[in-house]
């Protein structure tokens, strides 16, 4: 038992990649939110700083940085300085020495619109991955839809990363004339009357959801992943199960999105950001879902951000400031 216990402490991870959500950085000082929390709109950007600086010095250094969106807040808009304070943060993210993937959230889409977006460097779909696996099946990164912004790559044989848009269903980011803002209000509608005893707490301005585009693109991506016995590690801005929440930040269809991914025996974890006070859920199928708590709500003698290490049969998350430390085993069968 103690060997067994020692030989695991002496493995090496197949690789590690870091985690950090939330930064919602603007030049203006702590305020209180609407949700009565306290927010640290300035030392966000010397919290990303410091998580840099970790990555940057730790040997082997992360493969990569998820950032799970809200990289600037939307004080930013009002200033007038949206531009600037994106510089601001990119040019700290410059100083890693490994690769970021930015995620989008709604913050993004209060400083930007989605054209706007896709030419920026937070659109980091470039990175997605085009290989063909031995039996020349051809699997390309990116959906053909252009409207949504999701991508998968592969680190590690054994491993995909599948990066999603939890608002391309959204009001926020298109014109108000644009075929899918109108798709998402006719979404809307239509849920609440066609679902008169749910709940509808989550339909908020401030979430979105996965269009029916994007969902068979992910399944097509889980099935490859199935059939080559790859294991999938997700993220996106929104969290989609609700016991990984404090609050009603969740996906409009998040039971959608669940009933997919739980269908597919690739997917072990979900990671989101957007609930700023974190959680974490064990699915019935044994998918992981990981909310990091949000840089923005960090005071300046904590901080939140976290590198996993990635073995064969699990994932060790250690978290840095408010981010808890957990071990995410990969249940039989996934
Ligand atoms: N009903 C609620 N009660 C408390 N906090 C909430 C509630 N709904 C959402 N939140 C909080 O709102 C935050 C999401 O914030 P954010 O994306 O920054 O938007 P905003 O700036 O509009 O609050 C999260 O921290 C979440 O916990």
């Amino acid at each position: 038992m103690e060997e067994a216990s020692q030989e695991r402490e002496n493995q090496k991870p197949y690789f590690s990649f870091g985690l950090i959500a939330d930064i919602q950085y603007a030049d203006r000082s702590n305020g209180i939110s609407c949700w009565r929390t306290m927010r640290y709109y300035q030392h966000s950007l010397l919290h990303l700083q410091q998580a840099i600086d970790e990555w940057n010095g730790q040997e082997p250094h992360p493969r990569f940085v998820l950032q799970l969106g809200d990289i600037i807040d939307k004080y930013n808009r009002g200033l007038g300085a949206s531009e600037k304070a994106l510089e601001m943060v990119l040019a700290e993210v410059r100083r890693a020495k490994m690769p970021f993937h930015h995620i989008w959230g709604n913050h993004e889409f209060y400083n930007f619109n989605r054209d706007f977006l896709r030419e920026s460097k937070l659109n980091t779909a470039w990175m997605q991955d085009r290989k063909q696996d031995d039996h020349k099946e051809s699997l390309d990164g990116k959906s053909t839809n252009v409207d949504y912004y999701a991508y998968h790559f592969s680190p590690h044989s054994k491993f995909r990363f599948i990066v999603v848009d939890t608002y391309d269903l959204s009001v926020l980011g298109r014109r108000p004339d644009d075929p899918q803002h109108l798709n998402s209000l006719h979404y809307v509608e239509s849920f609440i009357q066609n679902h008169s005893g749910s709940s509808t707490n989550h339909l908020l301005e401030f979430n979105g959801g996965i269009g029916a585009e994007q969902l068979s693109w992910l399944d097509e991506i889980l099935t490859y992943c199935d059939r080559h016995r790859e294991k999938v590690i997700m993220a996106g801005h929104i969290p989609i199960h609700p016991a990984a929440i404090r609050s009603h930040c969740l996906a409009w269809n998040y039971k959608d999105i669940l009933r997919l991914i739980q269908s597919h025996q690739s997917v072990v974890c979900y990671f989101a950001g957007h609930d700023h006070d974190g959680g974490y859920y064990w699915d019935s199928r044994g998918i992981h879902h990981v909310t990091m708590e949000g840089v923005i709500e960090s005071p300046p003698s904590s901080n939140a951000f976290g590198t996993v290490d990635v073995y064969e049969d699990r994932m060790v998350l250690r978290g840095k400031g408010r981010v808890k430390s957990r071990g995410l085993l990969f249940s039989d069968g996934r």
